[in-house]
């Protein structure tokens, strides 16, 4: 380790930036954070900030704290890659693992046609059914049953069920798990708690290590799950393509591509299940070029892999994120009873105890969308994504990975005053209320700074399906039933700070008994 501590400090490009020693030319440092105390990485990412500054580095790995830092690295138009120790495991063919933007840009736009809103608001029915069908579940947790319904399990069996119910043929049906608590949901929570050894495990291409690839593989928290999924999507693949005409979906998306998006037709193209659709848009630009008697509907094991690695990627990309931001928005919004009551009022006054709400009356509602945007906020989504370049006028080598995690934006006191305290009241204020003048030289938008999706051209094509589902989950278990915590929640504890960013996973799930408020 010293020799290659002495070796580095002098030679390297990047040693006139400031960091520890250890952490700036080994990964032993960060890994002792993120293996031994169980992914602390990010929380000594805010101690070594108050230390160095505004950046430093750690083994190539230059970060930021400065919000005006996220906008240059997530730009629009920006050409950074991905880093490759964070995404070379797992689904690799994936539009998310897919490092290159421009090598990802085409599957992208088609998960972005297959997730659009207009898409999304045309499925409502469907995604309805399983909140409703969550919340009939949830009634059966009154407190005379003597057992209270675990959240932590409930929101990513609801959220898998969603999904499955929109894109895949096999549903889940997570939600029929009497406790919620399928062999799946559990499976992908235990794979997830120890997601950060997968940066620790040498690419294929590591010299030496590599050789060891497959045991390294073998050692992947996720490998697990990624493999039981696999084979389920290729039973789903199998099943869906023998049951679909190719040819019918062939047309009807044709159909779709002669209109622009907006003044597509009324068909029933929303109801083309997503391999099918994949499949025929990613053979679409080779079937143009082939004469019409060379079209195929064959599977060749390329395009296999991608369905697969899609499906597999679009599961963990869908599930834990929504789940996340739905149980950090309730237990704030049962710890604070004043908040919870505004957020009540103003559902009961829009939704008749005996009518029906429609997503796009919900989102009209400003202090429902408070409350999401304050749960997104401090649910900070995915938080270590990364990206050469000169940012913040710094001038950074080839070859270096940059980033500012979410949580260095979302707590950022200057733009979100008292920053870990749930406050939905500071979304409605206007622009000019947060202080933005000062030191980020404009009025703040907030919305601005709300980067859980992530910005630029590698930002989350799940948002409408997200929002949708935020919005129709909030106002459906609020407006439909009365949530008991088992433990009393503190309206003083900060989950970021108690929790980590990620309540999902803690030993202490959030258990509620319920009580009926309207049928
Ligand atoms: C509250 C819910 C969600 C949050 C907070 C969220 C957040 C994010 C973030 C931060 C990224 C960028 C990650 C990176 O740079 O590596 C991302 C990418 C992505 N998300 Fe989401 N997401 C959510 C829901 C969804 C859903 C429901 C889907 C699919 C149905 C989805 C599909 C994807 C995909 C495919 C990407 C990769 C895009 C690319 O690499 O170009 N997400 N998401």
């Amino acid at each position: 380790i010293a020799l290659q501590v002495l070796g580095q400090t002098f030679r390297h490009p990047l040693s006139r930036f400031p960091g520890p020693l250890l952490a700036k030319w080994t990964v032993f440092y960060r890994a002792y954070y993120d293996l031994c105390k169980n992914g602390g990485w990010l929380r000594q990412l805010e101690v070594l900030h108050t230390v160095y500054g505004r950046s430093f580095i750690a083994l190539e790995q230059l970060h930021f704290n400065d919000a005006r830092a996220y906008g240059e690295i997530y730009a629009p138009g920006s050409r950074f890659h991905k880093d490759p120790a964070l995404y070379a495991f797992g689904a690799t063919s994936s539009v998310f693992a897919t490092q290159d933007p421009q090598d990802a840009a085409v599957m992208r736009n088609i998960l972005a046609m297959f997730f659009s809103r207009r898409r999304v608001i045309r499925r409502e029915a469907a995604i309805r059914d399983k909140i409703v069908e969550l919340i009939s579940r949830l009634k059966s947790f009154k407190r005379e049953s003597g057992i209270a319904a675990n959240l932590d399990n409930a929101f990513p069996s609801m959220v898998l069920d969603v999904l499955t119910a929109l894109m895949f043929s096999q549903p889940f049906n997570m939600l029929s798990s009497p406790a919620f608590d399928h062999p799946f949901v559990r499976r992908m929570e235990s794979s997830s708690l120890n997601l950060w050894i997968m940066k620790y495990l040498p690419s294929r291409n590591a010299p030496i290590l590599g050789a060891f690839s497959r045991f390294m593989r073998s050692m992947n928290p996720l490998a697990d799950v990624i493999i039981a999924l696999s084979k389920l999507i290729k039973d789903e693949i199998t099943s869906i393509l023998n049951r679909v005409d190719l040819n019918d979906v062939r047309d009807r998306i044709e159909n779709i591509n002669e209109f622009s998006a907006a003044a597509a037709p009324e068909s029933d193209e929303t109801d083309i299940p997503f391999y099918p659709f994949f499949l025929e848009k990613i053979q679409e630009p080779t079937r143009k070029q082939a004469s019409s008697t060379e079209k195929t509907n064959r599977l060749n094991l390329l395009n296999l892999r991608r369905l697969i690695d899609e499906g597999i990627n679009i599961r963990f990309a869908g599930t834990d994120t929504i789940a996340n931001a739905c149980l950090v928005g309730v237990k704030y919004l049962l710890a604070h009873k004043d908040i919870l009551a505004r957020l009540v009022a103003e559902l009961d006054e829009a939704w008749p105890a005996d009518g029906e709400i429609s997503c796009e009356e919900l989102e009209k509602l400003p202090y429902l969308t408070a409350v999401i945007k304050e749960s997104l906020r401090l649910s900070h989504g995915v938080v270590s994504p990364m990206g050469d370049a000169v940012i913040m006028g710094e001038v950074i080598p080839a070859g270096t990975t940059i980033g500012i995690s979410a949580t260095f934006v979302h707590l950022n006191p200057e733009l979100f005053p008292e920053p870990t305290t749930f406050s939905p009241e500071r979304w409605l204020k206007s622009s000019s209320s947060v202080d933005e003048k000062k030191d980020f030289g404009s009025e703040v938008n907030s919305d601005k700074y709300l980067v859980s999706f992530s910005r630029g051209p590698r930002s989350c094509v799940g948002i409408h399906l997200a929002r949708f589902e935020l919005y129709m989950l909030f106002g459906f278990l609020f407006r439909k039933l009365e949530l008991t915590p088992t433990v009393e929640q503190d309206p003083n504890s900060s989950l970021y700070f108690d929790d980590f960013f990620t309540p999902l996973y803690t030993d202490d799930p959030l258990c509620v008994f319920t009580k009926e408020r309207v049928g």
